[in-house]
Order: C-alpha cells, then sequence, then structure tokens
C-alpha cells in the first residue's frame, strides 16, 4: 500500500500518480488533499507520513509545487526518510542508499510522464545495505 499526499501545488501530479499506479495494480492510500483549493502542505506530509511510519503503508509518495516543504514536514515523522526527487537516478540512489521510504515530487517541476519513471524507480529500486545500512541507522537513531 502506497501513502499519497500533496497540497493543491501537487494535486494534479498526485492524480496522475494515482491513475498510474492503479493502472499497473498497485495499492494506494490518498490522504488528500481532493482539490486544487489552496491549503496547507504540512497537514497532508504529515498525514502520509504517519501512515508510513505506522507501518499502514509500506511507502509514500508526496508532492507539492517543489516538492520540498512536503518534504520537509514528511521526513518531521520519526522512521520516514522522505526524498525529493527530480531525476530518476537520484530516485534509484535514495532507495539504493538512503533506504528512502517515501518519495517527495514537485509537481511544479515535473512533468507527469518523467515522474512515471521516478515512481518506478522509487518502488523497484533495492535497498544495498552493507556499509548504507550503519549511516540509515544512525539516522534513526
Ligand atoms: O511548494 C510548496 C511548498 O514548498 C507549496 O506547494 C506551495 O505552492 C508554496 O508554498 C507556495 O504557496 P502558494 O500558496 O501556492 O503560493
Amino acid at each position: 500500500m502506497i501513502a499519497l499526499g500533496s497540497d493543491h501545488g501537487g494535486y494534479s501530479l498526485k492524480e496522475h500518480i494515482k491513475a498510474y499506479l492503479e493502472a499497473k495494480g498497485i495499492a494506494f492510500k490518498d490522504f488528500g488533499t481532493h482539490s486544487t483549493d489552496s491549503c496547507d502542505y504540512p497537514e497532508f506530509g504529515r498525514a502520509a507520513a504517519e501512515a508510513v511510519a505506522s507501518g499502514e503503508c509500506e511507502r509514500g509518495i508526496v508532492v507539492c509545487t517543489t516538492g520540498i516543504g512536503i518534504s520537509i514536514a514528511a521526513n518531521k515523522v520519526h522512521g520516514v526518510r522522505c526524498a525529493l526527487c527530480r531525476d530518476l537516478l537520484s530516485a534509484q540512489l535514495t532507495r539504493r542508499h538512503n533506504n528512502a521510504n517515501m518519495l517527495a515530487l514537485a509537481g511544479g517541476f515535473t512533468g507527469p510522464f518523467e515522474a512515471e519513471h521516478i515512481v518506478d524507480a522509487f518502488l523497484t529500486t533495492a535497498f544495498e545495505g552493507g556499509r548504507h545500512e550503519r549511516r540509515v541507522n544512525a539516522i534513526e537513531e
């Protein structure tokens, strides 16, 4: 189960990602927002992050205009490692090295097609462990 969240600036890309996940048969839970009406990204970043931290959802994807505010908010929740990725390689590396359990996207800068590739990399790339495990553990501590 993938936790999804966005503010108004990420709403359109979140809706695209929902359709993309649906087409791939990947289950998700949408924590809002549910329209383009102006709202505050911390609320939705937190809701999606808490679902990941509690184990209700294995991964999360959050979107705001820049991806910055909502990633900052998600990372305030203990146990969450939310990475803002604007390219494919970053998505691969944050899985391989940081074991990121949440992805933040920039709805104002990343197009739907590129976002699909970033989401695929985030969902399919494995954590490498090894020396990276020590570093991720240090973050958790
Ligand atoms: O990018 C964002 C936060 O990092 C948000 O999505 C907002 O778009 C941004 O804060 C600007 O706010 P506005 O109300 O959309 O002008």
